[in-house]
């Protein structure tokens, strides 16, 4: 589609074009939802079956023999014989490395070899300390895939066997990914075209891939599953005895409860709806430091609630200050604009929106990549006051002229120092250097993450007024201490084996595993269904509705093995999720402490276990000693010897990228030390202000 035609589009009333490649329905294994069970079927392969076509459906792993013209009146049983014909004979992955429904270790080798030789797996497989984030570049490869790289990887998988399936999303596979890629949670070298290049690649359909029209579905309306929320966990309480930091100057004193933070009526009456009676600690120092017109750089354990420490005071403000209320318009010039590095997770972010400002004027809008780009104007022109975004949807918009900056009060950034790091840096510069956007000092500008390394709060500088304020909630960068962790020494053909062993001991909980690759996430996904195991997978190479798909199985239990890249590793917020499992560990231990934080959430506890393999995984040792040591949890011994033997001198910390994991705001000062169930003093402090500059 052409730039000319997005006016069009708006105005006439859409359908989509979107027509699945398989509908779900016609494999479903029934209303109950039985078949689902993880433990082994002992009767029939009906029972089992539908959980492998789900995966083999939504992975695109599905013989296309065995699926594609099926009949949708056809039984379970006989789709589950096709599907396992068409899987088990080995036929499916050729020399992949399966065999009579096997992974054979000897024959894995070429899978290994086959990844190596896509150029993104070997971006995330090569380890080292100069590979910070690497594995992220899971949800960022498009850049690097656009054009030629990805579709050189097709033939392999569509030789594989797997038929029309894959094939066909193969076709699309350039959009798909690459479309993504070009535009949306993206990593750019010089991020040259990348601004544009959604509307002026992937979108419209030129060379860079064919025009993506999913549409998502619409959020549901009625307040009960608006406010749906789970229980807090029996820690949260303990809380309130996390030492917390507050660094800068004149900071205002903490907030012991919500009365103190004097929101209005409909704010209080959403938070109560929501099931929110007490603060935590990144919302007792945040919400009035906020509140007062600061800016802010704050790091909190994963899962302890800096959504809401955002949200609130932002809509607090706009309440207060009144806000144009929403009407069609061509250009729409939202007051907040928030952004996050990926899709499901902007996505959840403007759940949280829409919940708090409910009963208000205020409209609260998402837009992210993988979505029809008609269908994220037709949502913005309705009327944005807070818009949610990724990072590459948001600047195609602003290129087509449908969103204006010069309103803005509020930029925040989420997961910041993901959002500010080499791979989304240079696009959130072009944020603030747009046309129309006001200057830091003009605009409060707020940032959270449970990690921040100390080069990444230097860039942060760049972004922040040089008074900004640092919250400090524990140990910057440290691992919720309501995840027990557990690190098992295991190879890498023994992994597979010690997954499944782990799960069958876990049965239904919800388990959440992690791999290194968007290939090897098929791929483990697809044997554990081969094992009766129900399991679904996320990951950059999934369509957006896949992906949503996949979402949506894990948190509703139909699926409750979710098998996931780092695309998964931050800020999603998973009812239930009880264990998660590093298949392989991540390059990075700032990775590591996102990917455990999708358990043990709001005071929840959790069990995180992570395969280490001595002979890739060594580089870790020593900074999983300290996130161990820091969390207490008990180090096992033969990781203490190997973090020894490769001690590096100076280490203080946990980044791979050679410099000390940031244990504090890098400026110095401490203003604050206090625990959070205290209020905060004011203390001067030297900053060196100028030198944010
Ligand atoms: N004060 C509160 N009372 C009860 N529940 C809360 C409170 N604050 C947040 N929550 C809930 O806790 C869960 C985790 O919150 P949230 O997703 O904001 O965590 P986070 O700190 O952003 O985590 P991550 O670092 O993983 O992104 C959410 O379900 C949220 O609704």
């Amino acid at each position: 589609m052409g730039d000319e035609d997005w006016e069009a589009e708006i105005i006439k009333p859409h359908m989509s074009s979107y027509v699945p490649v398989f509908e779900k329905d016609r494999y479903s294994s029934g209303a109950n939802g039985d078949t689902f069970n993880r433990t082994p079927a002992s009767s029939s392969e009906m029972d089992d079956g539908p959980s492998r076509r789900d995966h083999f459906m939504r992975s695109g792993f599905a013989s296309g023999r065995s699926m594609g013209n099926r009949d949708a009146g056809e039984s379970n049983k006989r789709e589950n014989t096709s599907t396992m014909g068409g899987f088990g004979v080995g036929k499916s992955f050729g020399n992949r490395g399966f065999s009579n429904n096997k992974f054979e270790e000897g024959d894995s080798s070429d899978f290994w070899r086959e990844s190596n030789n896509d150029c993104e797996d070997n971006q995330t497989r090569s380890r080292g300390f100069s590979k910070r984030g690497d594995s992220e570049y899971e949800q960022d490869e498009g850049t690097q895939r656009t054009g030629g790289l990805f579709g050189s990887r097709r033939p392999a998988l569509s030789g594989a066997g797997n038929g029309d399936t894959y094939q066909s999303r193969s076709g699309s596979g350039s959009g798909r990914g690459g479309y993504k890629g070009l535009n949306e949670e993206v990593v750019t070298g010089s991020g040259k075209n990348s601004w544009k290049s959604e509307a002026e690649g992937g979108e419209s359909g030129d060379t860079q891939g064919p025009k993506v029209t999913y549409i998502p579905p619409p959020p549901p309306e009625d307040e009960d599953s608006i406010f749906a929320h789970y229980q807090t966990g029996i820690n949260f309480d303990k809380y309130d005895t996390i030492l917390v930091e507050v660094s800068g100057h004149d900071a205002p004193p903490a907030i012991l409860n919500f009365e103190e933070a004097n929101l209005c009526q409909t704010l209080n009456n959403n938070i109560a709806k929501a099931g929110y009676t007490k603060l935590t600690p990144v919302q007792k120092y945040s919400i009035p430091i906020i509140l007062a017109g600061r800016d802010l750089m704050a790091c909190a354990q994963t899962g302890s609630g800096k959504t809401a420490a955002f949200l609130l005071p932002i809509l607090a403000h706009m309440m207060r200050d009144g806000i144009t209320a929403s009407r069609f318009k061509e250009l729409q010039e939202p007051e907040c604009i928030i952004v996050a590095p990926t899709r499901e997770l902007i996505n959840q972010i403007y759940l949280e929106a829409r919940k708090f400002s409910f009963g208000t004027c205020v409209r609260a809008v998402v837009i992210y990549g993988g979505t029809q780009l008609g269908h994220s104007i037709r949502q913005i022109v309705q009327g944005c006051n807070i818009l949610c975004a990724t990072p590459g949807r948001l600047m195609d918009i602003i290129g087509k002229e449908k969103i204006g900056l010069r309103q803005v009060k509020y930029l925040v950034l989420d997961e910041a120092d993901r959002m500010l790091d080499m791979g989304f840096g240079p696009e959130m510069k072009k944020l603030i250097s747009c046309p129309g956007m006001p200057s830091k000092e003009e605009r409060q500008t707020l940032m959270f993450s449970a990690t921040f390394p100390e080069e990444i709060q230097r860039l942060a500088g760049e972004f922040l007024k040089s008074n900004y304020l640092f919250v400090a909630v524990g140990q910057v960068g440290g691992a919720c201490r309501d995840v027990q962790q557990t690190i098992l020494q295991v190879g890498q053909y023994s992994k597979r084996e010690k997954l499944v062993e782990i799960l069958r001991n876990i049965g239904d909980e919800r388990t959440m595993v992690f791999v290194e690759t968007k290939k090897k996430a098929d791929f483990i996904a697809t044997f554990l269904c081969q094992e009766k195991i129900s399991t679904t997978s996320i990951h950059g190479d999934r369509e957006q509705r896949e992906r949503e798909q996949a979402l949506g199985d894990f948190r509703c239990g139909k699926c409750p093995v979710l098998v996931a890249t780092s695309v998964a590793a931050r800020g999603l917020d998973i009812e239930n999720v009880q264990h998660v499992i590093n298949f392989d560990l991540p390059s990075t231990i700032d990775e590591y402490v996102h990917r455990i934080g999708r358990t043990g959430r709001c005071g929840n506890t959790g069990q995180a276990i992570s395969f280490f393999d001595p002979d890739s995984d060594n580089h870790l040792a020593q900074p999983l000693v300290k996130v161990l040591s820091d969390a207490q949890q008990d180090v096992p011994a033969w990781l203490e010897e190997i973090a020894f033997s490769t001690y590096v001198p100076g280490f203080s910390g946990s980044s791979t990228r050679g410099n000390v994991f940031a244990s504090v705001d890098t400026r110095k000062g401490k203003s604050t030390l206090n625990t959070a169930g205290f209020s905060s003093s004011q203390a001067p402090n030297p900053v060196d202000d100028e030198s944010w500059d």
